[in-house]
């Protein structure tokens, strides 16, 4: 059997706690995404160790049957592992052999794909008795029945016609006898809110906005303190009350049962420009922060904001992991976090007090703390019509990607990147239905073009990746490993210090947790983004993760070696002693058909160039590079029914809605033609 290492003492029960199996799975369980509330992703199973792991292999593979990005943590319990996909494609398996026991299809509109900003991904499902939970990209909260697969009940958490364009990507979470779920899309134009539902009848219990009420009235400042807290710190003119402000918290999500706190993430400003949005005046509350809520009735009780008056993309939606930690002779209850910024936070999560915060990439936002742990924003940050470079890039020096923390190490483990971009104000900018609301200029003409292309190389000269470990009570990295570029899966740790993560060269990896050596390695055909999970049965741990390369990441191209071939996605499981082999990827996987010549003029190039980076990049890479599919390796078919695909829908079954509504005959050919020019830019002969 697994022995357990010795426990590290539990946070102080409350009540509610004590009773509550999702706050004390059994060793060999993983029944949240976190795995219990305190989400360290930290599994107390040692049966593998840095002794044996050279004997861990495959025990069981499923085919998942999709090139879309797979971000799902798998959930166990009792014998079963359960899974979900894009599109919501929830699937439960014999966590011992892999026999689908059912798959459930929730039949989500294709149409809504356009509304992801980074493919229509799913981070997660919650578990709750006998009840699977998931949340679709349409924003339905579905409970299945755990043996059947069969809904029990469907609550719609977003109403389909809002004037907002809302999607659902974040994993639900069951807290005590609730559901919590946020929203996407605050790249799109949203009013962010999080609510939460009964876990028995899905009905609605609270809902609370984390931007204020666009009109003022009857919500309105005078009513209610949280929100004249919040709208005190917008303008009064300003595209926020158009777009809603965003702040909406798509993905993580934590809770303290002895609090009684909800602890919710928030996102970036819309539009993000704060000139556009705010009169470029105020915090624009909660935008960047972490909000922190009762957990009965959703009232306010905390907050701490990151970045007051964010504008660069940086979102505090990232992993919030809680501990019990020593710092400065004190044993502090603290929640920690590595959001988009480049700094790794660690606050008291009964007061959300700063404790302290550590850059752990290159930044040039930040020029120190105040006495209240106020950040000082650098002016230079703050961008006009000329070109500026700022570090972090909007990819985030850490995204999603699980973050674990080891109580035994005492060091938080998560892939960090460093980039940087340049940003300007697009002068004249007015917002676009259904695409991207930055207010950035892409483009520079004239003098600005030159700054421009300098900042970039400066920019390009940043790009780094590492699994990075960080100390949170010395305040500093305790050790890094370079990988070769950004999209590097989350981690997840044992009680036997091993460290699991997927990397960009294509591989599951484990490390030893103290030193950062790498301990073992296996080639995956796609690079797992997901974060892994460890669970036993019968005396047997397993390791499981999903291998399914997309999302954001899949869309920042740079550098060279990227384009590895791949395999469809697939969830993984290893055991010591397992002898599953992967089948041989196809030999042609990487070999792009011959593009046809060019016809386009130069100048219907360069407008295609434009309305694709508008467009089309957040699903088909940046300059047409990767993404759900590299368009640079379309076929004779696809090319001759180009048109139909954009316009008329042909492909929706697969996602690729019609763009009939913003793009016209003449932009899709434009499209077009500059698409047919990168081919054969790159593989033209
Ligand atoms: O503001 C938003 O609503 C929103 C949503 C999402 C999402 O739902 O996937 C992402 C982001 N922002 C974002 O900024 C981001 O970097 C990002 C990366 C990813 C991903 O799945 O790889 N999603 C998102």
């Amino acid at each position: 059997g697994c022995q357990m290492a010795a426990a590290p003492a539990p946070l102080a029960a409350s009540p509610i706690a004590s009773n509550d199996p999702l706050a004390h799975p059994a060793p060999g369980e993983w029944t949240s995404d976190g795995r219990d509330y305190t989400a360290q992703r930290y599994s107390p199973l040692t049966q593998i160790n840095a002794g044996n792991i050279g004997e861990l292999g495959l025990a069981w593979y499923a085919d998942l049957d999709t090139y879309r990005g797979v971000e799902a943590t798998p959930l166990y319990a009792d014998g079963v592992l359960y899974n979900t996909l894009a599109w919501n494609i929830t699937t439960a398996y014999d966590a011992r052999t892999g026999a689908v026991l059912w798959t459930y299809d929730p039949q989500v509109p294709r149409e809504f794909g356009r509304l992801a900003c980074c493919e229509p991904v799913s981070r997660g499902l919650a578990l709750h008795g006998d009840k699977v939970i998931i949340a679709t990209l349409d924003g339905r909260l579905i409970a299945l029945d755990r043996t059947t697969g069969r809904p029990i009940w469907t609550t719609r958490t977003f109403p389909l016609h809002s004037g907002y364009a809302y999607s659902i990507t974040g994993a639900p979470r069951v807290f005590g006898d609730k559901v919590v779920v946020g929203q996407s899309g605050g790249d799109l134009g949203v009013r962010g809110f999080v609510s939460a539902y009964d876990v028995e009848t899905g009905a609605e219990v609270w809902k609370f906005y984390l931007t204020p009420s666009p009109t003022d009235t009857p919500d309105g400042a005078a009513s209610d303190p949280v929100n004249a807290m919040m709208r005190a710190t917008w303008s009064d003119e300003g595209l926020w009350r158009q777009l809603g402000g965003g702040a909406n918290p798509w993905d993580a999500i934590a809770y303290d049962p002895a609090l009684n706190l909800v602890y919710v993430g928030t996102g970036n400003a819309v539009p993000h420009s704060r000139y556009y949005r705010s009169n470029d005046e105020g915090d624009n509350l909660f935008v960047c922060s972490i909000v922190a809520l009762d957990a009965a009735t959703g009232a306010y009780r905390w907050h701490y904001q990151m970045n007051p008056g964010e504008e660069w993309d940086w979102t505090c939606t990232q992993s919030m992991i809680a501990a019990d930690l020593e710092i400065g002779g004190r044993t502090r209850q603290v929640l920690m976090q590595a959001p988009k910024n480049g700094f790794f936070y660690v606050l008291d999560r009964a007061t959300g007090e700063f404790i302290q915060a550590g850059a752990h990439v290159f930044q040039n936002w930040n020029e120190g703390f105040d006495a209240h742990g106020r950040p000082i924003t650098s002016e230079a940050v703050r961008y006009t019509e000329e070109p500026h470079l700022v570090a972090p890039g909007p990819g985030g020096a850490h995204n999603w990607f699980p973050m674990a923390f080891s109580p035994r190490t005492g060091l938080a483990y998560f892939p960090a990147y460093q980039s940087a971009f340049v940003l300007a104000r697009q002068p004249g900018w007015t917002p676009q239905p259904m695409r991207s609301n930055s207010g950035w200029g892409f483009v520079s003409t004239g003098e600005a073009a030159a700054t421009r292309a300098r900042l970039t190389q400066q920019a390009n000269a940043l790009e780094k990746a590492w699994l990075t470990a960080w100390d949170p009570v010395a305040n500093r990295i305790a050790w890094q490993v370079e990988l070769p570029r950004h999209g590097n899966g989350g981690a997840m740790v044992t009680a036997s210090d091993i460290v699991f993560a997927g990397t960009t060269r294509q591989t599951f990896t484990a490390f030893d947790a103290r030193s950062g050596r790498q301990l073992w390695e296996y080639p995956t055909q796609s690079a797992p983004v997901a974060g892994a999970i460890s669970y036993e049965l019968d005396g047997v741990q397993y390791i499981a993760i999903n291998a399914g390369w997309g999302g954001g990441a899949a869309q920042i191209e740079r550098g060279a070696g990227i384009e590895m071939p791949r395999a469809p996605a697939r969830l993984l499981v290893f055991r010591l002693g397992g002898t599953a082999q992967l089948p041989p990827l196809p030999a042609n996987a990487s070999a792009p058909p011959e593009p046809p010549p060019l016809r386009a003029s130069e100048a219907t190039v360069a407008r295609g160039a434009l309305l694709f980076q508008q467009t089309c990049a957040v699903c088909h890479g940046q300059n047409a590079i990767g993404g759900v599919k590299d368009l640079r390796h379309m076929t004779a078919e696809t090319h001759a029914a180009f048109t139909r695909i954009v316009l008329e829908g042909l492909l929706l079954d697969r996602g690729m809605a019609s763009f009939a509504d913003i793009l016209s005959r003449e932009d899709a050919e434009a499209i077009h033609g500059y698409l047919i020019a990168r081919a054969n830019e790159d593989w033209g002969r």
